[in-house]
């Protein structure tokens, strides 16, 4: 008995020497072993004795364990009461508030803020704001649900903003929108800044918080897209910068038979903690656009709408499984008038107006409970559509300027909130009703405090009895019981604290786990390819941007270096002001870009033969029609805009493309802003809109500059005409504009685009005379890349020329090569005078002067002498008198009249006094020389259609005229 019981100490003796491992010797453990070996009952008996005694232990864990379930269970079940309670009680406090609630936000003055005088708009309490008309005295009270005076704090503002966030756990679609005048300070409110964030990251953060408080797993997916100038762009979705990257799908809005609302493709990111969120908030900021307007340096020109879409199975207490909140920073109201918004500004704010409009005319019709409400009068109400409704939680931020000179729209916004306030909330109501309302919201919130109290204390008891189950399913995890405790603790420890996963995935995630109205529909799949994805998630992500390109006008984009003015037509994507977020994207980082049109302008520019053509392989797509379908689809994949098409033609590395699209027939269209060229205003407009395509394309051709100089030495390269075309610099121009010494950064500027107009005047005298049908475009469409490939032509040497020559008959189907090189088929024939000839031809259709032999034959020298080729003149002279012996060649251009023909092609005055600048620096270039021959065509042109002509004047008083 003795042995037994030392030798059942031993056991416990050698446990105990498990701690002290360093002072055990080999020599000891073999001692140890063989005192057992010796034993009479072997190791067995350990081994069973060993297995009793743990059977009793287990038993009292075992039943530890299920007193800690029991207790658990009623817990649980007890804090699903709780938060069904408080749900309860947070839906009557909101109807009683009003599912529409109004607050109003008074803007600070900013120190060193050129703030002009301000009125007496004060807030009068915490729900009043007192507008003082300082002329009479006179002052009006406006009432809201909450009134945040100059000097309130993001904290403050955002405390009044929660209960939204909780209602939306609870399973209501919600609305949070800031409204107001530009420059008031919405995006303040909603983004804010690194040290004062704004409602947007507070209510992720409060959305995740709450999330992990309640007993309840959720699933969030983050969306983030703009409307601008009336269209839906998603802002997750990298830009494209080349014409070879893929455009991204476009986004239409559906509604199904519910009545809730899905925006097909728009990207919808799962994310599991606020970082993710955060990160993908940043990167859809870069993308907004925004531009410097007369009133705010930083002015949103689009709507900007984030959804989070919260998902909950198995949550009977919640009003949907899967509902949404949208948390918009609305682009600002401006008058036209002060704003002083011209070209693309002028059609963002119209954009902005009309549809907060139309918001305003659907809040009424909502309030007013009007049978019909206008939800389709734009894209902004559209997509809101179920999350405006009676079933769902809306509040709206009006936000309003101290500023005298703002007293117009400062009292519209005032309006317009009071007004869909009053209605909402009955303000007509007596006294007494008021009172037992606002009774009854006390009584409300007293309760929702008590209940909220209470979850804490139940949560805090439920997360102590799971550290106890953790603790006992470690010491001894083999039974069944603590097998089940640890998978009870894993669980309800998912559903008290779910932790961070990666970024999975983006629409393409797995259907089973994505909300029913973020899956794609058969439509969708077809159009994105993800019909073809392969169960791997990130695969099938990639397969949808690896479909064939899809190419619309709306989201090119062109890198840019300056900054652009007030008042610019460019339009750019800021970087994000909450840098502590890291986010990375280095292609990003510090990039400005310019926005290309958008469907708003381009929409209406179809190309008639392309639609019936179905062999096209570029496709585009009226993007923001609602009823963008299959059948419209099908018949969009084959309409074409000029836009894209110009622009591709200039970069892309296609040629089929090219052939496919225009095929014998080049028709260019005019964009719809353009369209009234004739008036005055518009004209400089339509300059500016010129200059700021050409800005673009030369933003963009600076950025390659290295690789152009290189493609504009065609020597032996093989390379094809369309791509020296494309890739031709602008050499001499770009020297010309780039010297600082001479010209001015403005002068600069102003010269391009005088070049540009000339360009244009260049494509049209070539396409006539090719007997192409062209309806011109002379606004932007066709591109300087023409009087480039044309210059290239005129200054290089005899080698260059005949390079060009070989390398158009390597190319079929281009479209912007030279002239000579165009007409092909006679090539051979090509003498220098018949150069000379034709392009004295160009430049007497240009102006429509009749040019004499001597004429032609003194361009001839000139030409000769400029690329190198007088030893041939002579032989060659012959043949021009030949040529011209035949006569003029017959020209659409003679048929109108020559004042025509000015006021069509070019303004003299406005490329006169550009190009007359440069005119010593550059006296002896080429191009100079031709640009000064193209001004002086124009200016007899000019003087030829105000009547000079019948006064019998020669050529060279006309030519003398501008020396
Ligand atoms: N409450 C505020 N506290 C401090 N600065 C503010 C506040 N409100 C606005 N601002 C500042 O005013 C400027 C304009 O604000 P913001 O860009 O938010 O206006 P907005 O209403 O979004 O304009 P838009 O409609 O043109 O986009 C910003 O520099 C912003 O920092």
């Amino acid at each position: 008995m003795e042995s037994r019981k030392s030798v059942h100490k031993l056991a416990e003796t050698i446990h105990s020497f498990v701690g002290l491992k360093s002072h055990l010797t080999s020599s000891w453990v073999k001692s140890v072993s063989n005192i057992i070996k010796s034993l009479p009952y072997g190791i067995s008996y350990f081994e069973t004795r060993d297995s009793s005694e743990k059977r009793d232990g287990d038993t009292d864990i075992s039943s530890v364990i299920l007193k800690i379930k029991g207790e658990l269970a009623t817990l649980t079940a007890y804090i699903n009461q709780l938060n069904t309670q408080r749900s309860q009680v947070l839906n009557d406090l909101l109807d009683l508030k009003g599912n529409i609630r109004v607050f109003c936000r008074i803007r600070p003055i900013i120190t060193g803020e050129n703030f002009g005088r301000f009125r007496l708009l004060s807030a009068l309490d915490s729900s009043n704001v007192l507008l003082k008309f300082a002329d009479n005295n006179k002052s009006k009270t406006y009432s809201f649900d909450k009134v945040f005076s100059p000097d309130s704090t993001q904290d403050e503002v955002f405390s009044e903003v929660e209960p939204v966030i909780k209602s939306v756990l609870d399973g209501y679609n919600a609305c949070i929108f800031a409204f107001g005048q530009t420059g008031t300070g919405k995006t303040f409110t909603m983004e804010g800044t690194q040290h004062f964030p704004g409602v947007v990251p507070r209510a992720i953060e409060a959305l995740f918080k709450q999330a992990v408080d309640s007993n309840r797993a959720f699933l969030f997916s983050f969306s983030m897209m703009e409307i601008y100038l009336g269209n839906l762009k998603d802002l997750l979705v990298p830009h494209p910068t080349k014409p070879t990257d893929c455009m991204p799908p476009c986004l239409s809005i559906r509604t199904d038979l519910k009545g809730e609302v899905e925006i097909e493709n728009l990207v919808a990111a799962q994310v599991s903690d606020l970082k993710q969120a955060m990160k993908l908030y940043r990167l859809g900021c870069r993308f907004r656009s925004t531009a410097p307007t007369n009133s705010n340096i930083t002015s949103s020109r689009s709507h900007c709408l984030i959804r989070l879409s919260i998902t909950c199975h198995d949550a009977p207490e919640r009003r949907r499984e899967t509902n949404k909140i949208w948390l918009i920073d609305l682009g600002g109201s401006e008058r036209v008038l002060k704003t002083m918004a011209r070209g693309r500004r002028l059609e963002e704010g119209k954009a902005i107006n009309l549809s907060l409009s139309a918001l305003g005319d659907v809040i009424y019709a909502l309030q007013k409970k009007k049978g019909h409400v206008p939800y389709r009068n734009s894209k902004l109400t559209q997509v809101l559509k179920d999350s405006l409704g009676d079933d769902s939680k809306t509040l709206m931020l009006v936000h309003i300027s101290p500023k005298e000179d703002d007293l117009c729209e400062t009292i519209c916004s005032l309006n317009f909130a009071t007004r869909a306030r009053k209605i909402h909330l009955g303000i007509a109501d007596s006294t007494e009703e008021r009172k037992q309302k606002e009774i009854a919201m006390t009584n409300l919130q007293q309760k929702m405090k008590m209940i909220e109290d209470e979850r804490q204390d139940v949560r805090r008891n439920i997360k102590k009895l799971l550290v106890e189950l953790e603790n006992l399913s470690r010491t001894a995890p083999a039974s069944n019981e603590q097998l089940d405790a640890s998978n009870l603790f894993i669980e309800i420890n998912h559903n008290l604290e779910r932790t961070s996963n990666e970024i999975t995935d983006v629409t393409a995630a797995s259907t089973l786990r994505v909300p029913r109205f973020m899956r794609p529909t058969v439509c969708s799949r077809g159009k994105s390819g993800i019909n073809h994805q392969t169960t791997d998630d990130k695969a099938k992500f990639t397969a949808r941007w690896r479909r064939p390109l899809f190419r619309r006008a709306e989201s090119v984009s062109f890198p840019v270096k300056s900054t652009s003015a007030y008042n610019s037509d460019c339009s750019t994507s800021r970087t994000s002001c909450l840098v502590d977020l890291n986010v990375e994207s280095g292609a990003d980082k510090g990039t400005r870009y310019i926005e290309e049109k958008s469907e708003y302008d381009v929409k209406k520019v179809v190309f008639p033969e392309q639609e019936t053509s179905p062999k096209s392989s570029v496709s585009g797509c009226l993007v923001n029609d609602e009823g963008c379908g299959n059948r419209k689809i099908n018949s969009c994949s084959s309409t074409k805009y000029l836009k894209v098409d110009s622009w591709l033609r200039l970069h892309k590395k296609e040629p089929a493309t090219s052939s496919n699209t225009h095929g014998n027939k080049r028709v260019l269209s005019i964009p719809a802003p353009r369209k009234k060229q004739n008036c005055g205003g518009q004209k400089k407009d339509n300059f500016e809109d010129t200059k700021d395509h050409y800005n673009e394309i030369t933003a963009k051709n600076n950025a390659n500059h290295e690789k152009l100089e290189k493609c504009a030495d065609v020597k032996g390269t093989g390379m094809s005409i369309q791509e020296t075309v494309i890739h031709n610099p602008p050499t001499l121009l770009e020297d010309l504009v780039s010297r600082e010494d001479f010209i001015s950064r403005d002068s600069r500027r102003d010269l391009k685009c005088a070049l540009d107009d000339i360009g244009e005047i260049i494509i049209h005298t070539k396409s006539s005379l090719d007997g192409l049908s062209v309806v011109e475009n002379k606004s932007g469409s066709s591109s300087p890349t023409n009087i480039w490939c044309s210059t290239f032509n005129f200054n290089q040497d005899d080698n260059r020329v005949n390079k060009l020559f070989e390398m158009q008959e390597k190319t079929e189907g281009i479209e912007y090569s030279n002239y000579f090189l165009a007409d092909k088929s006679k090539r051979s024939q090509h003498s220098l005078p018949d150069l000379a000839y034709r392009m004295l031809d160009v430049r007497r259709e240009d102006s429509g002067l009749a040019i004499s032999i001597s004429e032609q034959k003194s361009y001839c020298s000139h030409v000769a002498s400029e690329i190198g080729m007088e030893d041939v003149l002579e032989e060659d002279l012959d043949t021009l008198d030949q040529c011209s012996a035949l006569g003029p060649k017959p020209s659409i251009l003679e048929m109108r009249s020559q004042r025509t023909l000015f006021m069509d092609n070019a303004h003299p005055d406005e490329i006169f006094t550009k190009l007359v600048k440069s005119k010593e620096s550059t006296r002896n270039s080429g191009i100079y020389h031709l640009l000064k021959e193209r001004i002086q065509n124009l200016w007899g042109a000019a003087l030829l259609g105000l009547g000079l002509q019948s006064l019998g004047l020669e050529h060279e008083f006309f030519h003398g005229l501008m020396i």
